[in-house]
């Protein structure tokens, strides 16, 4: 188990399959194949049955900045179980540190425009949301499903788009080496054209979360 909410690109790198995007700016994962698709239709079957608008912290004005849909997952639910057995399996953060799973679902129209995980240090819901945990550090995401047009999740700033496919992990660190938050984590989900995306959102902290 690695300290304080940590992954690292060793640890990642470690399984098989996970592949790192070459830019230095940016430490950023996918690996292909993470969930079965069976997992994965455990999974939009929680969505399905319990959702809720999704919300955003810094709320900036725009009512439409993220239109999704939140599921706020069950620890407790066998498939929710094995999803985090998963994730600590390849990023050996102790599940201490981890906000509870979410899933988002996003319907024809819906998206979260570009936005970082991180909160802006010096924001006004800053002190809110990090006085207990600390800053988000580490984000991994997963597609459950394929999209039929729509709904990629692009990074603008590095120049990196990855297209939603059953099971498929994407993940980053949100902070640069020194422990600064890294804005070149900058990421769009893209309305969904057609279809209905379901994506799973895990976040850690860099302090125990414990609430
Ligand atoms: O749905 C996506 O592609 C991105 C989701 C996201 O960025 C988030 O929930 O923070
Ligand atoms: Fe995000």
């Amino acid at each position: 188990m690695l300290e304080n909410g940590e992954s690292s690109a060793t640890r990642l790198l470690s399984t098989n399959g996970v592949q790192q995007v070459p830019n230095p700016k940016i430490e950023l994962f996918q690996l292909r194949g993470f969930l079965e698709p069976e997992l994965c239709a455990e999974l939009i079957a929680l969505i399905e049955a319990n959702r809720r608008p999704s919300t955003i912290a810094d709320a900036n004005g725009d009512a439409y900045f993220r239109t999704s849909e939140t599921c706020d997952l069950d620890p407790a639910n066998p498939s929710v179980r094995e999803l985090e057995a998963r994730l600590v399996a390849l990023n050996g953060i102790d599940p201490a540190f981890g906000e509870p799973c979410q899933g988002q679902r996003y319907d024809v129209g819906q998206e979260f425009k570009p936005h970082t995980d991180y909160f802006a240090p010096g924001g006004e819901d800053y002190v809110k949301y990090c006085s207990v945990a600390g800053q988000r550090s580490w984000t991994f995401m997963i597609y459950l499903n394929e999209v039929e047009a729509g709904g990629a999740t692009r990074f603008k700033v590095v120049g990196k788009t990855f297209q939603p496919e059953t099971g498929k992990l994407v993940c980053w660190n949100n902070r640069r080496p020194d422990g600064s938050v890294n804005p070149n984590t900058l990421h769009h989900g893209m309305k969904v054209r057609k279809g209905i995306k379901y994506v799973i959102t895990k976040w850690y902290r860099e302090k125990e979360w414990g609430w």
